[in-house]
């Protein structure tokens, strides 16, 4: 079984979990965090199991692309050691152990344990020496146990949209970062075209729920929708980026303008 956890020099309040409920553990008291994070916790636990499978489907494999560019600009490297946060089934962990070897560490972190679950479990199937580097941490975005800059790249594959403060998200990414390096941050795109924005609803609307509704799953996926409407635009996620205290911050579209990618630098 892939390695579950990992004991990091945390200088911040570690996040607990106590059956399968989130709370803060603030010295000896556990306080019970938002309902908000609880319920997307618990959405992204039951679709775990289908969730690498309905992205492929649903993008024609085009999301594996998406992700490459994330990890190529986070400009992750040879013997770096690199977070993904919000690393879900470990898509983009797997293709940042490639960038950073055997020399490199490669920390995934998420709140929902049977994403985690799947992650370690692919990582026990895959042949590639390199995934040794992987380690998969239970725990909380908001609230990272790990020192302050303490990596050289942070990727955040379609996690910022679903954090329940993105400020604070943001702020955690830049503490564990090194100066100068960055983080890359792949989300759908809250599109200003309204061709764009159209055409991205009504995939989701005809194509993704309806499928999605056959697994039983058609409230989840119907908060893809709603998630993606009370997102950031392009220009919002460079602003959000620089009042975290970021140098540097992009924004650039991909796949036509329904998927983005923001590239900032400490
Ligand atoms: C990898 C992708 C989405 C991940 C993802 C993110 C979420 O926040 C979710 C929330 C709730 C349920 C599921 C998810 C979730 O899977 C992107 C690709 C997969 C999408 C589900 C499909 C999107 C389809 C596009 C709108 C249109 C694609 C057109 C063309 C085939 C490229
Ligand atoms: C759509 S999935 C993305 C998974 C993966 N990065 C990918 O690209 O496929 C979003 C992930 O963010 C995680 N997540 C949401 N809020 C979180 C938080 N506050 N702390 C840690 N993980 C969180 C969910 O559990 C879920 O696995």
């Amino acid at each position: 079984m892939g390695t579950l956890a990992a004991a990091i020099p945390a200088t911040t309040t570690a996040s607990r979990h106590a059956g399968g409920r989130r709370h803060r553990r603030r010295g000896s008291v556990a306080v019970r965090c938002s309902s908000a994070a609880d319920e997307r916790q618990a959405l992204f636990s039951r679709i775990a199991p289908v969730y690498d499978h309905l992205n492929d489907v649903l993008s024609l494999g085009q999301h594996r692309t998406w992700k490459r560019i994330c990890v190529s600009w986070s400009m992750a490297k040879r013997g770096d050691r690199v977070l993904d946060l919000c690393c879900g089934s470990g898509d983009l962990a797997f293709l940042l152990s490639q960038k950073v070897g055997l020399d490199g560490e490669v920390m995934g972190v998420d709140f929902s344990g049977q994403q985690l679950q799947t992650a370690a479990s692919r990582q026990d199937q895959r042949w590639k020496a390199c995934y040794k580097n992987i380690k998969w941490i239970e725990g909380d975005a908001l609230d990272l146990p790990f020192t302050d800059r303490y990596f050289d790249a942070v990727t955040v594959g379609y996690g910022l949209r679903n954090v329940v403060d993105r400020p604070k998200a943001m702020r955690e990414i830049l503490r564990v970062l090194k100066p100068g390096s960055r983080a890359s941050v792949l989300d759908f795109n809250k599109s200003s075209s309204f061709f764009t924005a159209s055409l991205q609803s009504w995939a989701i609307d005809n194509v993704v729920v309806p499928l999605a509704s056959s697994y039983g799953l058609t409230e989840e996926y119907k908060y893809l929708k709603s998630s993606i409407s009370q997102y950031l635009t392009g220009e919002e996620l460079e602003k959000l980026a620089k009042e975290a205290g970021f140098s540097s911050a992009k924004h650039y579209e991909l796949g036509g303008g329904l998927m983005g990618n923001l590239v900032a630098t400490r």
